[in-house]
């Protein structure tokens, strides 16, 4: 496959791992509640990806709008203890709607609510990577929203467009789509300007597209600005953002079919370059890890992650989370990586297998000492 190949629509119809992300202005029916019947429609989709083994992780909007009905408001609340109030009441409804329609599917779901928090702080980054990539990987359907009853202003995520690009930088999905009420990312607002042309692709990074993006409607939060913002961060770890109408029929399933729906942003770099790069790049290593000679064999010629039994020594200062330096017998660089325990577990850990972990530990935070999505050979 060319690297051109990669970065168009055919990374969507390649796509193993994928964040469909549906808007507060799709989902509420005009601001009257969920819009149910379109929910189940998408769940449809989503578990027709399912079943064709796609990764799926659902970012969803809705919950202060979902709230706003069941407490019998029918203008938003400006003040933030109400939102958080709404949000509240309205995450249950939201959970519940999701729960029934994949149920139908014989489709399990799990409720995440993240907070900016959790995505910037390294060691909970590390967990609420683990918790993701261990319910995707147990075919469950993760329904993700923001944490919106305990975040203020000041340290909100505000818009799920930002949070559907974090999650898929977090678990490095190929694609990120964005179901939104227009088509896509029109050259003007088509609220305001009747000729407005849509765009039907682009490189996230390109400045000229910030500068046709404009802000949301009534009920959605960000607008197309944040959209084409999100299209940015998600090329930042390799994947494609498609912006596209959730009204389309079968829109998902076409998107991810590599039909031209929508507007498609590429990425400059192909998958796992772009991830590797950052890893490579922007972090200084607290500590230094001795590989023995088959563990090098096997980072550098599988790509394979870092098990405690293929480490003989430890040095430096570090906690779970931190850059460490792994290092060949002789002293010489191998790879770098974030670690997944502190340095005083690794070293009990030194040459052990990893069923070992939780009767050394007491605890089991992962079989290896560096996964291989969080480790970049030098
Ligand atoms: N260039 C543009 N192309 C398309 N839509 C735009 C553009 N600029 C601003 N918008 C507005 O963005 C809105 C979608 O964003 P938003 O209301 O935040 O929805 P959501 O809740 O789905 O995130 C559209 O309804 C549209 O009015
Ligand atoms: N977390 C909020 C949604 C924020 C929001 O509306 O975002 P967006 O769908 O990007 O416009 C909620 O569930 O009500």
């Amino acid at each position: 496959m060319s690297k051109d190949q990669i970065l168009g629509r055919d990374a969507l119809s390649g796509a193993r791992r994928v964040v469909i992300k549906i808007g507060s202005a799709l989902l509420t029916n005009d601001g009257r509640g969920l819009d149910e019947a379109a929910i189940g429609g998408w769940v449809d989709q989503i578990a027709e990806l399912h079943r064709q083994g796609v990764e799926v992780l659902l970012v969803s909007s809705g919950a202060v709008a979902a709230g706003m009905v069941r407490l019998g408001w029918h203008t938003r609340p400006g003040a933030v203890h109400e939102l958080q109030a709404a949000a509240a009441v309205g995450q249950n409804g939201l959970t519940q709607c999701y729960e029934q329609h994949f149920a139908r599917h014989g489709l399990v779901t799990a409720q995440v609510l993240l907070t900016h928090d959790d995505l910037s702080n390294r060691k909970r980054y590390l967990n609420a990577l683990s918790a993701l990539r261990t319910l995707v990987g147990l075919r469950v359907v993760p329904v993700i929203n923001e944490n919106d009853t305990v975040v203020t202003d000041e340290i909100r995520f505000g818009d799920n467009d930002t949070l559907g690009a974090l999650v898929a930088n977090l678990l490095e999905a190929d694609a990120l789509v964005i179901l939104t009420d227009q088509e896509g990312l029109f050259d003007a607002d088509p609220r305001h300007d009747p000729h407005a042309k849509l765009i039907a692709e682009g490189d996230a990074d390109d400045p000229a597209l910030a500068a046709v993006a404009g802000g949301g409607g009534a009920l959605g939060r960000g607008g197309m600005s944040t959209k084409v913002q999100a299209a940015r961060l998600a090329a930042r770890s390799g994947a494609v953002t498609v912006i596209a109408s959730g009204r389309q029929p079968d829109a998902i399933n076409r998107i991810m079919a590599g039909e031209a729906l929508g507007t498609l942003l590429r990425p400059e770099q192909a998958p796992m370059a772009a991830r590797k790069r950052w890893l490579a790049g922007q972090l200084q290593s607290r500590g230094t890890l001795t590989l023995d000679a088959g563990a090098v064999k096997v980072l550098r010629s599988q790509g394979s992650s870092l098990l405690p039994v293929g480490v003989k020594a430890v040095s430096g200062e570090f906690r779970r989370g931190d850059m460490v330096l792994c290092v060949d017998e002789q002293g010489a660089r191998v790879a770098k990586g974030l670690v997944n325990y502190g340095a005083e577990e690794a070293g009990r850990l030194l040459g052990q297998p990893s069923h070992q972990i939780a009767a050394i530990l007491g605890y089991v935070e992962a079989p290896e000492l560096i996964h291989r999505d969080n480790l970049v050979v030098l």
